[in-house]
């Protein structure tokens, strides 16, 4: 028996198109109507990883009668560059795309981060769909429409808001994800239980081992709830002029360790220790409670996030912070809790208070 196939609507603002998120599985026969009669011509963006998934996408959509190309790219960050952006618009400049043609973007975040930035930068902007295999990239990173690239300066900071058609989670693709690219995933989950959802930090206390497995009992039930956080905040605000926001919990210093790293360490991973040290800095600044505070700590340890990082770093990790994009001139910006589910924006935190924070996250 076929399950049931969840549709999440996100809706159109700042003049963009609204689009749905289906969760289920055996979705890709809805591929060539999210593609559409308009496009003679389909690239599919795939990474390494993923070399068979994305040749039989595009041998599906040839059956369909499109002109179909499959772009293969580095697995993981080293796809989001500058470099790899102009190999696949090298691609799309030979196959000469048009318009009305159609970016198919197959991967986990960074995959689909770098196909909707080809998307919105290939003749100002054609559609793309993201069909995401991570967790992460289905819980967040596919829908939203935050598209971009890396440089050597600092994480995603060349990029464009582009939402994509459509998306399309089949959750049968998790099963070939490796462990720990399944539980960097989470770390975004946890982030929508922190702010908006903590429905989802019941669940996966409940059963950490299941939650570190797509054959757990709540996978599809906390996939879609931190689905439902993601798109209803970026319904109401795309451009990231306020609410939005939000989302960016524990990136601060998530963002300026992925790039201490080189870029070498998973996002989730970062995020993790990010929320530990947002969530340390606002207890420490009185915001917090304690038990909500510690909270971050139990369900991260759970299930197998990491929740230190290098001490010794810190004087770099500020330095990088200084400039995150929520920075505003020399206003130094993060988001904190007041409370579970009770998110806002700490302004200009004392620096004390920083380095006491970090103090509880270096080791
Ligand atoms: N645009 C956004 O709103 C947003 C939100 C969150 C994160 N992100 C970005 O997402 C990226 C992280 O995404 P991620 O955690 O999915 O990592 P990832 O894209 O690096 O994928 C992890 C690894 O798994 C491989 N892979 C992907 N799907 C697979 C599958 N089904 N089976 C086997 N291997 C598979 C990939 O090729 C890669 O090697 C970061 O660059 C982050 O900045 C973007
Ligand atoms: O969608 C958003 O907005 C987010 O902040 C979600 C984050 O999980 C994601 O990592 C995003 O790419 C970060 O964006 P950035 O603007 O801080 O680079
Ligand atoms: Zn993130």
């Amino acid at each position: 028996m076929s399950e049931a196939v969840t549709r999440i609507q996100v809706a159109g603002t700042a003049g963009t198109e609204p689009y749905e998120v289906l969760v289920g599985r055996q979705l890709l026969g809805e591929l060539g109507a999210l593609v559409g009669p308009k496009a003679r011509r389909v690239a599919v963006i795939h990474p390494e990883a993923l070399a068979e998934t994305g040749d039989a996408l595009r041998a599906d959509l040839a059956g369909q009668g499109y002109e179909a190309i499959a772009i293969q790219v580095p697995n993981a960050e080293e796809a989001k560059t500058a470099e790899v952006a102009a190999y696949c618009w090298k691609a799309l400049g030979q196959s000469n795309f048009t318009r009305t043609d159609v970016i198919v973007g197959v991967g986990g975040g960074a995959t689909t981060d770098l196909a909707g930035f080809v998307a919105a930068t290939w003749l100002r902007g054609v559609r793309w769909i993201a069909i995401p295999t991570t967790v992460l990239a289905m819980v967040d990173a596919a829908v939203g429409g935050k598209t971009g690239i890396n440089t050597a300066e600092g994480k995603n900071l060349v990029g464009a808001f582009h939402p994509p058609a459509g998306v399309l989670c089949d959750l049968a693709a998790l099963e070939s994800l490796a462990v720990n690219d399944y539980v960097s995933g989470l770390a975004e989950v946890i982030k929508a239980g922190f702010i908006a959802d903590p429905v989802i930090l019941d669940l996966i206390e409940s059963d950490p081992e299941g939650a570190r497995s797509p054959a757990g009992g709540h996978t599809a039930e906390l996939i879609e709830r931190a689905i439902r956080v993601k798109a209803e905040v970026v319904s109401s605000d795309l451009k990231e002029s306020g609410l939005r926001e939000i989302l960016n919990y524990g990136h601060t210093l998530a963002h300026a360790i992925e790039k201490n790293e080189r870029y070498t360490w998973r996002h989730g991973a970062a995020v993790a220790v990010g929320m530990h040290f947002a969530a340390e800095l606002a207890r420490l600044a009185g915001r917090l409670d304690d038990a909500t505070a510690d909270r971050h700590r139990t369900v991260l340890e759970a299930v197998g996030l990491p929740l230190h990082y290098r001490y010794d770093q810190w004087p770099k990790l500020l330095e990088t912070m200084k400039v995150d994009k929520k920075s505003r001139g020399d206003l130094l910006r993060f988001i904190v809790l007041d409370g579970l589910a009770k998110p806002t924006v700490m302004e200009g935190p004392d620096p004390a208070v920083l380095l006491a924070a970090y103090g509880e996250v270096g080791q």
